[in-house]
């Protein structure tokens, strides 16, 4: 039964669901990182919030870690690239907060406006101020929405609603999107010279880190004001104390800071200031929603294999996650098979899918090609990282589907073109679920794999096999198996066979140095 700790305090529908998943589930809340240390491997998945750092030093002790399952959107805290190398899926649940981080934004918009924290501190010390509380109207300002995804948007048509001008600058809003909300699609600048209120929905990135700093705060219209309620890193919070102070700026409402959990703040006391503890995503409502996905794509993923929300693997659903596994066992066979005969740097992978398997999802097993092909040649290469490793090593992956496929029901092959040359292996399924490799280098077999292979290019000689047979017998090994092909009569030819157990350095030694070898390998799968 796989295991799974709860380490951020989660709503319990999600330990409902881990156990009647039939998912071990313990939580244990507020742990400091040696703690966790001491006790993640134990786990096979581990569900959290913001308050856990999934660092490298956590990663590296979670042995039997295979998902990180993140109850809210963003990510920040956990090392997603080396998560990805270790194999470990990270997931969200991408849209279970959103509409009431966006009602945060709005209500700290109104708090902002009409000075609602300020003017309610007042009150309760009798104080009853009418005169200093002036506010302003929402009606017909312009909002600037810097990152309109899925928090920017709803924010965008909210807002819209109050009869308010909406302008996004987000670069990967298309202009049809923007037409559908309703919002100008503006560039940065433009955006920051305009708006009287600007409100940051980005995720915290390289590029993103520091967008309010003090130059585009000082380019904003005097009054304006600013609402973060997406991350901390967003604003320069130096520069903006110092806007607030000098009045260019007239208020913010921040609900992330810089450092968090944020005890200490040099915005804090500054009575232009509305904060809240990171509240953006607590509701009722959203840690139901953020809890129940978790729990249920963190018991999909160990239990079935299914991939949602990952945002390291492509996606596979639980109906495809069964159809899958026999190719994705064909593929990592040919993956490794390819990976273990091939000797110098891999310039191009070409992968052709036919027949009934280019009907399915085949992200996932092109991961797993990858990850079988580039494992015997780099350390520590997992389905998770495989393309990635791929694509940073300038590795080409060109992937084609036909539907049609001559005498199979589905063929898959892949090419590997290295310095010196291109290889060639096919496979398909038997009786939809049996691996065989069917094709090398253009010569045809059949062949089912085994755990220990030895592989064989010859010339077709009378006597080989023979001679063959006996330098394997004399070496000890049995023979589970015995494939051949050859190109043509007296060309070259290949041999596959699956022995009972490993093939020692001698005995390779002794098939190498036989008459008429080309080239052999002792393969492991
Ligand atoms: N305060 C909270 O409790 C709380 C709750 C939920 C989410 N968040 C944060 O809100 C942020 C947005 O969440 P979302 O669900 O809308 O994410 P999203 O991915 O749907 O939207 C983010 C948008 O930012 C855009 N973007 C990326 N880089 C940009 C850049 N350099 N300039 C402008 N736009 C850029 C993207 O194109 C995308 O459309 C995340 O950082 C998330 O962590 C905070
Ligand atoms: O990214 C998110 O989902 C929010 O920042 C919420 O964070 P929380 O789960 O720690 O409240």
């Amino acid at each position: 039964m796989p295991k799974v700790l709860v380490s951020d305090s989660l709503s319990p529908r999600a330990v409902e669901i881990f156990k009647a998943r039939g998912v071990e589930v313990d939580v244990k809340t507020g742990l400091k990182p040696d703690e966790l240390a001491a006790i993640i491997g134990e786990y096979d998945g581990l569900a959290i919030r913001s308050a856990t750092k999934v660092t490298k030093e956590i990663l590296d002790v979670a042995t039997n870690l295979k998902v990180v399952g993140r109850a809210g959107i963003g990510v920040d805290n956990v090392d997603v690239p080396y998560a990805s190398q270790k194999g470990v899926v990270v997931m969200n649940t991408p849209f279970g907060n959103a509409i009431t981080t966006a009602e945060h934004a709005i209500a700290m918009m109104f708090a902002l406006a009409r000075q609602i924290p300020q003017a309610n501190a007042s009150t309760h010390a009798s104080k009853w101020e009418k005169s200093r509380f002036m506010g302003v109207e929402l009606t017909g300002k312009t909002l600037g929405i810097i990152g309109c995804g899925n928090i920017g948007s709803i924010v965008a048509t909210r807002a819209i609603g109050l009869r308010m001008k909406v302008l996004a600058f987000d670069p990967f809003l298309t202009p049809d999107r923007a037409v559908d909300l309703g919002v100008e699609k503006v560039e940065l600048d433009d955006l920051i010279a305009r708006a009287d209120i600007i409100s940051l929905h980005t995720p915290l990135t390289d590029k993103t880190r520091g967008i309010l700093d003090a130059e585009a705060i000082g380019r904003m219209k005097k009054g304006v004001r600013i609402i973060n309620c997406a991350r901390g890193g967003l604003i320069d919070e130096a520069a903006l104390k110092a806007a607030l102070e000098s009045g260019h700026v007239a208020g913010a409402a921040l609900d992330v800071f810089e450092k968090e959990p944020a005890k200490d703040n040099p915005l804090f006391g500054l009575d232009t200031v509305v904060c809240t503890p990171h509240l953006g995503a607590s509701t009722s409502e959203a840690q139901e929603n953020v809890a129940l996905q978790v729990a249920e794509q963190i018991s999909d993923f160990l239990l079935t294999g299914a991939v949602t929300n990952a945002l390291n693997m492509p996606s596979v659903t639980a109906e495809e996650a069964p159809r899958l596994r026999p190719y994705m066992k064909l593929c990592d066979q040919l993956g490794g098979f390819a990976g273990q005969i091939t000797e110098t740097g891999i310039r191009t992978v070409r992968i052709e899918y036919q027949g009934g398997v280019a009907g399915l999802n085949t992200k996932p097993l092109t991961a797993t090609l990858l990850r079988g092909l580039l494992s015997p040649l780099l350390e520590a290469v997992n389905m998770v990282s495989a393309p990635i490793v791929a694509r940073d090593r300038g590795i080409e992956v060109l992937e084609t589907k036909t539907e049609t496929c001559r005498d199979y029901h589905s063929l898959i092959k892949l090419e590997v073109t290295t310095e010196r040359q291109t290889r060639g292996v096919e496979g398909t399924l038997f009786g939809d679920a049996l691996p065989r490799i069917v094709d090398i280098n253009g010569i045809g077999v059949e062949a089912e794999l085994g755990a220990d292979m030895l592989y064989l290019i010859n010339d077709d000689k009378p006597g080989f096999i023979g001679s063959l047979g006996t330098t394997i017998g004399e070496a000890g090994i049995n023979i589970a198996s015995f494939h051949l092909g050859r190109a043509k009569e007296g060309g070259q030819a290949i041999c596959l066979l699956q022995v009972d157990g490993p093939v020692p350095e001698e005995a390779l030694a002794a098939v190498s140095a036989l008459p008429h070898v080309v080239q052999a390998k002792a393969l492991k799968f």
